[in-house]
């Protein structure tokens, strides 16, 4: 499902088309170099969008694409190879291989399908990883890709070059890819798939907790970018002729991985940015690096001059512009805004079910190493009731919080919803069953705008049904439908904390669970806030349990509340018989009343 407006569509291939046809009737116009250059960028350009398809979504630098590339060309190069040079080159090449000769296009979708198939395999493994750790283990994809090219002898001839390759990849060929390619990665950007994708690239912990499974999205960008890279490599072999591994290891690596950093990795804006200025840049330097007459000195050649240039110019770009020269969004999205937030529907969320299950923990013990945080806590949450859970300053109240939502699991207890053990689930699981959650140190999705933050909450529960309607109906009980095209990160601290809530909302909970909801709020936002949320609980029936220090708050709003000292539950109750146990006051205000 794509959830790019018709117009960013529209006005995204157009562009697309008109800069691929223009330029490649320009090239062919000026002669054969002109040519050659063009094809080598559109063959460049298709490797640096599917590189930007799995990096720039998922925020995870891969330093391992390029062995994708040289699978694909090889794997296509073997299959349009002539028979008769098959058999003199390579005689020990497995006989159906070495009977077999087909065209480019044919070879090439057999290598893309090929490619497929491996990046799965890797993808599955590689999932499992984060951050530096994912992009680490991309550089022993490469190297060991790249090892296997040159011990496998008999069916890629080694180091030596792979040569006799049909010379089929001309710029029209090139054009056709390219536009595929760009098309494919746009669409793919404002995809569900992307969006989630996006989401967990900025913040992990927050988009599995409202259902978004990133692993199966990083596996989806990750075989999708390895075709890419694949139909890349297939024109490339096709457009040389002949080439050795080394043309996949690093040193390509290093220039493809020039122009997302240069460009941009977040967007296909980026790509062809970098893209353009990268190519210009290496031929102008590769033309000075042979030395060059200033009139009065006379400038030796400087071997190295491109890359010298290149890094340079990476330099440069982390400094002044580290999200790259087109910034995070794609240039018509910062030409039209969206319209998606708009056309406000009469809808509300739906009332939670009257047979609703209750979540119960059973002596709750959490312990990070040698600290006992939490110490054997048992609570109930029913819907349609307001919990508040207080205690001072490192007492367990947050680490309660996740591990009633799956964030932590505990070191000994029970999490069940009714008589269903929740129990080893992860936050998604606990998502897709009903329970919503607000972090304490809020964590919105700062790149993408706000209705898209509730937007990938809704898409990602009750298998995405109504997810519009379901977004704008939160938008609205948050009251902050007005900011949805704002980028989450620009908004005011309060309206963070209820564009969280809102997210938390278009995952339609039967419960939900806010961490300091009110903190940074004034006492007017405060109050307004108590207001939507007693109006949740008595309108929809979702039950809340409450984290914060704002006592007001509490005894105004809760129905019961539940104290930790220590990591120990101390008192529970009605707030007014709470606040007058010794225990609390002594524990929690020191000697003061509460
Ligand atoms: N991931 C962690 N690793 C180690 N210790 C932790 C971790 N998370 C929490 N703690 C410790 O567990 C104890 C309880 O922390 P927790 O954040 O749950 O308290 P809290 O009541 O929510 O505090 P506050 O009101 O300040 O938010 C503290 O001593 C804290 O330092």
């Amino acid at each position: 499902m794509f959830l790019l407006s018709r117009q960013h569509l529209l006005a995204s291939l157009l562009v697309f088309a008109v800069l691929i046809v223009g330029a490649s009737f320009v090239a062919s116009g000026v002669g054969v170099a002109a040519e050659r250059i063009l094809t080598v960028f559109f063959i460049s350009l298709i490797a640096v969008v599917g590189m930007g398809v799995y990096s720039g979504n998922s925020g995870i630098l891969s330093f391992g694409h390029l062995a994708f590339m040289g699978i694909g060309a090889y794997a296509s190069a073997l299959l349009t190879l002539p028979v008769r040079l098959k058999q003199a080159t390579l005689p020990k090449l497995p006989d159906w291989l070495a009977g077999m000769e087909l065209n480019l296009l044919s070879a090439t979708l057999l290598a893309l399908v090929l490619v497929a198939f491996v990046a799965v395999v890797i993808g599955l493994a590689l999932g499992r990883l984060e951050g530096s750790a994912a992009t680490i283990s991309t550089l022993g994809l490469l190297i060991i890709v790249h090892g296997i090219t040159i011990g496998w002898r008999d069916v890629t001839r080694g180091a030596q070059t792979f040569f006799g390759v049909p010379r089929e990849t001309d710029l029209w060929w090139a054009a056709i890819a390219c536009l595929l390619a760009l098309i494919a990665a746009r669409l793919y950007r404002d995809s569900v798939s992307g969006l989630r994708l996006r989401a967990g690239r900025d913040n992990a912990i927050a988009a599995a907790a409202v259902g978004v499974n990133i692993q199966r999205e990083r596996l989806f960008a990750w075989v999708l970018s390895a075709v890419l890279m694949a139909l890349s490599g297939a024109l490339l072999a096709h457009f040389l002729g002949a080439f050795s591994p080394k043309k996949f290891f690093f040193t390509d690596t290093f220039f493809l991985l020039s122009m997302l950093i240069v460009g941009g990795m977040s967007t296909i804006t980026g790509a062809i940015s970098g893209a353009v200025v990268i190519t210009l840049m290496t031929e102008i330097l590769r033309r000075l690096e042979s030395g060059f007459d200033l009139g009065l000195i006379e400038v030796p050649p400087i071997f190295g001059t491109t890359q010298i240039g290149i890094g340079l110019l990476i330099l440069l770009a982390m400094f002044r512009k580290p999200e790259g020269l087109a910034g995070l969004k794609e240039w018509e999205e910062r030409l039209f805004r969206s319209k998606q937030a708009e056309g406000v529907e009469k809808a509300d969320l739906a009332k939670i079910a009257p047979d609703t299950k209750s979540l119960s923990a059973e002596n709750l013990v959490m312990c990070f190493g040698g600290l006992v945080a939490v110490k054997d806590v048992s609570l109930t949450l029913k819907p349609g009731e307001i919990l508040g859970l207080i205690g001072p300053n490192g007492s367990g109240k947050t680490t309660v919080m996740n591990m009633l939502s799956g964030v932590l699991q505990p070191t000994e207890g029970k999490v069940l919803l009714a008589k269903d053990q929740l129990t080893g689930m992860n936050s998604r699981q606990f998502a897709q069953r009903g329970i919503a959650r607000t972090f304490q140190n809020i964590r919105l999705f700062t790149d993408l705008s706000v209705y898209q933050n509730v937007l990938v909450a809704a898409l990602s529960t009750h298998d995405g049904e109504g997810a519009d309607i379901r977004t704008k109906a939160a938008l609205s009980r948050m009251n902050i439908l007005h900011l949805a095209t704002e980028d989450a990160g620009n908004l005011s601290y309060g309206d963070q904390r209820r564009g969280e809530i809102a997210r938390a909302l278009a995952c339609q909970p039967s419960l939900l669970f806010l961490d300091e909801p009110a903190a940074g709020m004034n006492r007017e936002e405060t109050d307004q806030l108590m207001e939507i949320l007693r109006q949740l609980s008595t309108d929809l029936g979702i039950g809340i349990l409450m984290v914060d220090h704002d006592l007001k708050l509490i005894n105004q709003l809760c129905d019961r509340v539940i104290v930790l000292n220590e990591g120990r539950l101390i008192a529970e109750g009605l707030p007014d018989e709470v606040r007058k146990e010794p225990a609390v006051i002594e524990a929690y205000l020191g000697k003061s009343k509460v």
